[in-house]
């Protein structure tokens, strides 16, 4: 079965077409890196099946349902920058805000999703800040809280936007062994990704989008030279070293 199928999509901001002809399908259990050049549609594209931002022309579909009726099993962690931090709320506010699909709009959360809530925020190394505003954060630590907030949704497919852009190693190691546990309980997980050097140590599945979905497939065979310069065009030379990448110039 399929946890996620687009056809066709295709989507713009104003008459600027971003995505077209966009086809993939997600198997479940699956971790998808999500990479491509700035510009190059990747944000968008998560909204756009999310809902977030209206499509043009195409087909998505969420274990084989429209999105409006699996909602609750889907969770997202948009990017940073996106989000409005100076809105004052807690740590521990923001992470409860997963759960309203549990609780329910309007109704009050009680002890017990308060205590799950405390749980998520450890198990992201952030219980120490429940309370503090989440404006008075870090990054990283804005970014954990997040994480923390889809865990609690206990989906069953994330979308995450650029989760690891400018965390320290250690919080990029604690949400990359994050998302490996989601993985072996059966979830599925795409993630916006900048870094090509990590790509084969993180994902399973790679989907290279340049507007257009350029190549997708298992990385061992599909994160290759041919098709990292297909996706970022001719001006720069990507040479597979070893586990790495190194980037020379022409
Ligand atoms: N709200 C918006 N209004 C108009 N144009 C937009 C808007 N958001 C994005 N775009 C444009 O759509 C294109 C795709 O943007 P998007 O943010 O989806 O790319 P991305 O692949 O996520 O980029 P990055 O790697 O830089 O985050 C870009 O050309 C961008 O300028």
């Amino acid at each position: 079965m399929h946890v996620l199928k687009v056809e066709n999509l295709s989507a713009a901001y104003r008459k600027n077409t971003v995505l077209h002809d966009v086809s993939f399908s997600v198997k479940k259990g699956s971790l998808t890196g999500i990479v491509g050049p700035n510009g190059a549609g990747k944000s968008t594209l998560i909204k756009v099946l999310l809902d977030l931002h209206p499509k043009l022309t195409g087909n998505v579909s969420f274990f084989e349902s429209p999105l409006k009726t699996v909602k609750t099993r889907i969770g997202y962690v948009p990017q940073r920058g996106s989000v409005d931090w100076d809105f004052p709320t807690d740590a521990l506010d923001v992470v409860m805000m997963g759960m309203y699909g549990q609780i329910g709009w309007l109704k009050w959360p009680n002890k017990k999703h308060k205590e799950k809530a405390l749980n998520a925020l450890d198990k992201v190394g952030m219980a120490d800040y429940a309370h503090r505003q989440i404006s008075e954060l870090s990054g990283g630590q804005q970014q954990r809280v997040f994480l923390a907030r889809a865990l609690i949704q206990e989906a069953d497919l994330y979308f995450m936007d650029e989760p690891l852009a400018g965390v320290d190693a250690a919080t990029e190691r604690a949400i990359m062994t994050i998302l490996r546990e989601l993985k072996n309980e059966g979830k599925t997980v795409l993630v916006v990704h900048h870094d090509l050097q990590t790509v084969e140590n993180y994902f399973d599945q790679v989907l290279f989008l340049n507007r257009t979905v350029v190549a997708h497939g298992e990385v061992h065979n599909t994160f290759t030279t041919e098709n990292i310069e297909k996706a970022y065009g001719g001006t720069v030379r990507w040479l597979k070293e070893g586990i790495g990448l190194v980037h020379s110039p022409i």
